[in-house]
This record gives C-alpha cells, sequence and structure tokens, in this order.
C-alpha cells in the first residue's frame, strides 16, 4: 500500500466526524470544554456608571480653577451607592466600583486632593468624565461575547461568569479508550523481566487525551496474541468509548496482530501508512460508531501522531475548530539536511537571538524512541515531502509543544 499523505490522512480520519451530544454544565466545571451554542450577555457591564478610582466624585466645572474647595456631602463605597444629588461646590467621597452619584461628572484620585473634616480641596483640574467607566464600558446585555465552537480557557470562563451564567451548554466529553499492546510492557511501578520495559505510551497519550477535553478509559495493556487484543477491543466497544486509540503493533512485523484482530472485530479501514517521520504505520477506521485510530508504538510517534491527528479528531468530535497544523517559524540555528517523501517532525529547541528572534535548534538524534528529547523539546521543525536542505538563519515552519 503506498503511503498517503498527512492532509489525505487528516482528511479521511476526519470525514463524516459530527459533534457529540450536548449537555448543561457548572460554569466551574466549564474549563477546556467547547461551548455548544453562542454565550449572550444576560446583563449589562457595568450596570452603572462607575468610579475607576479612590478619590471624589466632584461636578469637573467646580475644580476647573484649582485649588478649589468643596464640602463632602456624603460617602460612596462599592455596592452602596450615594442616593442623593451632588450640587454646585459639592463632593461625594467615592471608592472604586461605586456608582457615581447623579450630578457629578468626575473622579477626582484622593492623591490630588487634601481633606480637612468635612471639607475637601482640589488639587488639580480634571476633564468630564474622567475616570467614570459608563454602563456598558464593556459589554451590554443580549451582546453575543463568546462563539459555540470555542474551546472555554480562563478568560472566557471569567467573562462568562460576568455574563451572570452559572452554567454553560457544552459537547460532551469524548470518551476514548486507550489500549497499549505487547508482551514486553509492565506498567509503571512494577519490575520488568530482562527483556521488557515499561509502558509509557499509554500515559502519555490519556494525559494528552485530557488536555484535548476527553475523558481516558485505560484498557490496559493486551498481549501479542489475537485473544488477548480481540477481549480488549470489544471491551472498548462495551465502554461505549467514542474512539478507541490502539497503541503499537501497526507495523508489518509478525506479531503486529493489531489490524488484523480490528479487521475481524468489524472494523472498517481508513487508511493504514502515512508519509510521515515519525508515525508511519498510523492506522485508522471504524468499527461501527467507535473511531479507531492505531497509534505506533515507539513513544515519540504515538505523541508526535496524537497531536497531528488525536487532537484535531477531539475537537471535532467536540464540534471545536482544528487550529492550522503550523502557525509559527522561526530561525534554523543549524543547517538541516534535504528531506525525503515523509513529512518529517523533528524534534528541537526555542531560543531567542539578540533581536529577539525565535531560533530553532534541531536535536541531533531523532530516533523516535526517544523520550527523553521529546521532553528536552520546545517545538517540531515541520519539514514538506521532499523540502530542500536549509541553512542557519533559514526560516521554517515549527509546531510548539508547550502550547495547549
Ligand atoms: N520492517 C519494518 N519495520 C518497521 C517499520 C517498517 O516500516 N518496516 N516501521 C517502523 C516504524 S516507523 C515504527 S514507528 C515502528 C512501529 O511499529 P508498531 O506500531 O508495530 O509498534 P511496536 O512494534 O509494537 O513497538 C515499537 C516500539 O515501541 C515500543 N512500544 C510499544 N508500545 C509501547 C508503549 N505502550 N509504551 C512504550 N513503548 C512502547 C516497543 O517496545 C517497540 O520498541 O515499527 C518500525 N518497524
Ligand atoms: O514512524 Mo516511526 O514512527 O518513524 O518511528
Amino acid at each position: 500500500m503506498a503511503l498517503i499523505s498527512v492532509d489525505e490522512a487528516l482528511a479521511r480520519l476526519l470525514r463524516d466526524v459530527k459533534p457529540l451530544e450536548t449537555e448543561a454544565i457548572p460554569l466551574a466545571r466549564a474549563n477546556g470544554r467547547v461551548l455548544a451554542a453562542p454565550l449572550f450577555a444576560r446583563r449589562t457591564q457595568p450596570p452603572f456608571a462607575a468610579s475607576a478610582m479612590d478619590g471624589y466624585a466632584v461636578r469637573a466645572a467646580d475644580i476647573a480653577q484649582v485649588p478649589a474647595t468643596l464640602e463632602i456631602i456624603g460617602e460612596a463605597p462599592a455596592g452602596h451607592g450615594f442616593s442623593g444629588s451632588v450640587g454646585p461646590g459639592e463632593a461625594v467621597r467615592i471608592f472604586t466600583g461605586a456608582p457615581v452619584p447623579d450630578g457629578a461628572d468626575a473622579i477626582l484620585i484622593q492623591e490630588d486632593t487634601e481633606r480637612n473634616g468635612n471639607r475637601v480641596t482640589a488639587l488639580e483640574s480634571v476633564p468630564q468624565g474622567n475616570f467614570v467607566r459608563k454602563a456598558g464600558l464593556d459589554f451590554t446585555e443580549g451582546q453575543e461575547l463568546i462563539a459555540a465552537g470555542r474551546r472555554l480557557n480562563f478568560r472566557d470562563i471569567a467573562l462568562a461568569a460576568a455574563m451572570n451564567h452559572a452554567k454553560v451548554h457544552a459537547v460532551r466529553r469524548p470518551r476514548v479508550a486507550i489500549l497499549a499492546t505487547g508482551d514486553e510492557l509492565v506498567l509503571p511501578g512494577q519490575e520488568p523481566g530482562p527483556d521488557q520495559i515499561i509502558a509509557s505510551n499509554s500515559f502519555g497519550v490519556a494525559a494528552f487525551v485530557e488536555d484535548c477535553g476527553g475523558n481516558p478509559i485505560d484498557l490496559g495493556i493486551a498481549a501479542d496474541t489475537e485473544e488477548a487484543l480481540a477481549i480488549k477491543i470489544g471491551k472498548a466497544v462495551e465502554e461505549k468509548a467514542d474512539v478507541l486509540v490502539t497503541l503499537g503493533g501497526a507495523s508489518v512485523g509478525d506479531h503486529d496482530l493489531v489490524q488484523d484482530v480490528l479487521g475481524s472485530q468489524g472494523m472498517e479501514l481508513a487508511f493504514w501508512r502515512i508519509a510521515m517521520r515519525p508515525g508511519k504505520p498510523l492506522m485508522a477506521g471504524h468499527i461501527g460508531p467507535v473511531r479507531v485510530l492505531g497509534l505506533p508504538g515507539n513513544p515519540v510517534s504515538s505523541l508526535v501522531c496524537s497531536l497531528l491527528f488525536l487532537k484535531p479528531l477531539l475537537l471535532t468530535l467536540q464540534g471545536a475548530q482544528i487550529p492550522p497544523r503550523t502557525m509559527e517559524t522561526a530561525r534554523l540555528g543549524a543547517s538541516i539536511a534535504e528531506n525525503d517523501r515523509r513529512e518529517d517532525y523533528i524534534r528541537a529547541r526555542l531560543s531567542f537571538d539578540e533581536q529577539g528572534n525565535a531560533v530553532v535548534t534541531a536535536f541531533e538524534r531523532q530516533d523516535s524512541s526517544m523520550l527523553a528529547t521529546m521532553t528536552a523539546a520546545d517545538a517540531l521543525i515541520v519539514r514538506s515531502p521532499h523540502a530542500p536542505a536549509a541553512s542557519a538563519g533559514e526560516i521554517v515552519p515549527i509546531l510548539r509543544l508547550d502550547i495547549r
């Protein structure tokens, strides 16, 4: 089978993927969730003209000539407006966030005054509207402020609260069953046999699923037998997973049985093997409603493929926009060789030169088993198929690893 391009693989993976059902959730649990419907302001903010500073509510005309002494007729702390009206020669002691009383048209900050009993002397003049936040400065009732499909972040949560939403409608989290495969694997904390290693991929992928708004379901480790694999794959269907991620056993070896067993469980294959490094043996398909993504076993391959394929799949299931693969560029810190036919994702360190330009330097060793390099990396340099050799200083696309 020929290798297909990353773009073609993504298109096949996402074909016919529809957003999951929606649910109402408390705002306090909405971080990272995708809005199912636009959010409209349920109130105007601020709801009244408010003071932006601690000081005195005055009539600007009264202090056009300074010094000018005014009579303090009351006080307005936040949460307790002054009910009277400020007349000529009068002022109200006011604090940040309090409603500006009728009659006043400016705030004089306390640093520019001298207080003497219930009189205050203005030492500076101020223009009308000084330090007054008009009603609706931030937003007005009915305004659409957060679009459907937005993955809520800390700023959105604050805004949704200010708009007076205690709950929001979000797409439910995708359920993602994760199955490690291989006789060589034991769980962290166990004592591996002489020919064994610790299973790392399922932990990394589960954390990544959470980062993408999904709920990981750990199916454990299946031994390299058809029976063991069939039981675990059946479990993913039983658990009503939206996605089944298998790890390893995707390549061409005699013990790479995953695809065969998935096939015997009714999987329809969307693609297998792509022109990408790392990640060549990537496979996708579906067993009825369960989307299957077969990630290669090499640890870095499983993580890079998660970034490039699992993330768009989980975002699409949640009705969210998929960001472009690369949005940034950097200058090469050292030359890189010409590329072959596979789109290459090169682990690299980011730094900044004296002018503040981002500089990206590839690690010398790029073996897809090296997790320590993956953690040391800040970004992946993205090399298109057959990209010519590039020298230090040339600008290349990068994919940052430190953003969620
Ligand atoms: N003759 C060929 N051999 C290989 C090819 C090929 O095209 N022809 N492709 C290579 C590439 S590229 C990759 S990537 C690997 C991936 O193969 P599999 O998906 O079948 O993965 P495994 O063989 O099961 O494992 C590969 C490697 O990763 C380790 N591993 C597996 N699962 C885990 C886990 N959960 N945690 C940590 N490490 C894991 C496993 O022990 C192996 O070392 O195939 C190449 N071979
Ligand atoms: O695709 Mo493999 O992932 O190059 O190591």
